[in-house]
């Protein structure tokens, strides 16, 4: 459905996005992770056919990203919505609706929809009388107002309050049930392992990782043997009358034993700690940092 080929940004002389390849299924989520200024938002209005790549192809449903077929069977939510504050929802998203040629009866069915499902009342106060979690649902009304099949969130949960923020992701994996096409991109790893079915992880505009959760963590991450013994070895610890010494391999955990069984004593007990997904993304963005 999607497929991006060596995507490249340049702003002025300064290289936003570099590279970047990736492919997404039809029907399946898609999460791009990375700290600030990734280049997530610029890969995403890429796709998005709002920026002109500088090098590189981003095709979106058979159509080349920007081409005016593919826009109408695109949604997408940017970052920060803007919003005309003096519009009422409905308003707003008839307005929208004109815009996409959408029939009148078929549009008035499809707000209220949305806003139900997206149990948004007040819908006849102005949108500058709303709170962010409200324009933020209006926004998303609007991404679905020409029924597309692609969906693009840019960090579709940022700045709401932890009940909007869960409303909003419960809603997004709703829309891929419904056999919507989702690439959308996070700061909080909880979003993307939550509903996606594959990550980007981008940093510093290139994608350092991609893959299914799974997949990275056993790609990336790494396993920690807590060994703990009777008596003191090189490298170990007191831990509540035993010695523990942490290693990353089972030949280390032999040579542990060894140490143990030469100094008169022996392992009790062995403990693996894999590591979080959180550690592997912060071990990719700081490794990449440093080269
Ligand atoms: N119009 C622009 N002109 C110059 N530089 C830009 C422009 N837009 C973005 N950048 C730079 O490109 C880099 C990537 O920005 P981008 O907004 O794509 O990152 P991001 O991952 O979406 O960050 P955030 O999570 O903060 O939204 C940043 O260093 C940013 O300062």
């Amino acid at each position: 459905m999607i497929e991006v080929r060596d995507l490249r940004k340049e702003y002025g002389g300064f290289t936003a996005v570099e590279g970047s390849s990736f492919t997404v299924d039809s029907g399946e989520v898609f999460g791009i992770i990375g700290p600030n200024g990734a280049g997530k938002t610029t890969t995403l209005k890429m796709l998005a056919g709002l920026l002109e790549p500088t090098d590189g192809t981003a095709r979106v449903a058979g159509y080349e990203a920007g081409d005016s077929e593919m826009r109408r069977r695109l949604g997408f939510l940017p970052e920060e919505s803007p919003l005309y504050e003096e519009m009422t929802p409905l308003s707003y998203l008839q307005f929208f609706a004109d815009l996409y040629d959408v029939p009148d009866h078929v549009a008035e069915e499809r707000i209220h929809d949305t806003l139900d499902e997206l149990d948004l009342q007040h819908r006849d106060r102005q949108l500058g009388d709303m709170s962010k979690g409200m324009k933020r649902k209006v926004a998303i009304s609007r991404s679905l107002i020409n029924d597309p099949d692609v969906l693009i969130y840019d960090e579709p949960a940022s700045g709401l309050d932890p009940l909007t923020t869960n409303y909003v992701i419960d809603f997004t994996s709703d829309l891929s049930q419904d056999g919507k096409t989702i690439v959308f991109s996070a700061h909080n790893l909880y979003h993307v392992e939550s509903i996606c079915d594959r990550v980007a992880i981008m940093n510093q505009g290139e994608i350092v990782a991609q893959g299914a959760l799974d997949e990275l963590r056993e790609e990336h991450g790494t396993t920690e043997y807590h060994v703990y013994t009777t008596v003191e070895v090189q490298d170990s610890v007191q831990d509540n009358g035993r010695y523990r010494r942490v290693v990353e391999s089972m030949d280390e955990v032999d040579a542990t034993r060894d140490a143990a069984q030469a100094a008169g004593g022996s392992v009790v007990d062995i403990r693996t700690e894999e590591s979080s997904l959180e550690e592997v993304f912060l071990d990719l963005a700081e490794s990449e940092a440093e080269t």
